[in-house]
């Protein structure tokens, strides 16, 4: 029989860290977007809310787990979370930059761009839910995502912003 070049990596070979650590640090990914998401918005008539997006992304999601074998309710609820904490982000930096409009950016990006980067994102980060739902659901899984957390806050050196922000982003990724 023809030996294959990579055999796939059975789940349970694969410790609860290694599964939980990737929602953690595209969490950090996706909220690094946010501060370009805010760039585009700052001083134009686009909100920081918006509704039809949010549906937007809530809808393609679902369906990418269907697609992907995770949970898509799950799914659902971690994605208002990470929402929730992408405009952490944008209220933060516009208090800031209302602050000392020293620090408001000079370029504004196209939030359509972005917004291509949030979907390859959320991409990511469905496949890594399905991926996980052994170690989301276990008993250990809120223990061991906080340790994530705070490698990837110390690993991408994290301002307090970005880091209450990931906070924000994770309390629905263990199952209860
Ligand atoms: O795409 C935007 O306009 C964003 O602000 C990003 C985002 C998200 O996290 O996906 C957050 C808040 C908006 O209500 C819609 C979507």
């Amino acid at each position: 029989a023809p030996v294959r070049a990579s055999a796939p990596v059975p789940a349970a070979s694969v410790g609860p860290y290694a599964r939980l650590h990737p929602l953690a640090d595209l969490s950090a990914q996706r909220l690094a977007t946010a501060d370009l998401v805010a760039a585009a918005k700052y001083g134009t008539d686009s909100p920081i809310d918006d509704p039809a997006r949010e549906r937007q992304v809530l809808d393609a999601v679902a369906a990418q787990a269907k697609e992907v074998g995770a949970d898509p309710e799950a799914t659902v609820r971690i994605f208002r979370d990470q929402i929730e904490a992408n405009k952490v982000v944008q209220r933060g930096l516009f208090r800031r930059w209302d602050a000392d409009p020293s620090q408001a950016p000079k370029e504004r990006p196209d939030l359509a761009e972005v917004r291509k980067e949030i979907n390859r994102v959320n991409g990511e980060l469905v496949r890594g839910i399905a991926a996980s739902s052994d170690a989301r659901t276990a008993s250990y899984c809120g223990g061991v995502l906080t340790a994530a957390a705070v490698h990837v806050r110390h690993a991408n050196r994290l301002d307090t912003l970005h880091s209450v922000a990931l906070g924000r982003a994770l309390p629905s990724v263990c199952a209860h």
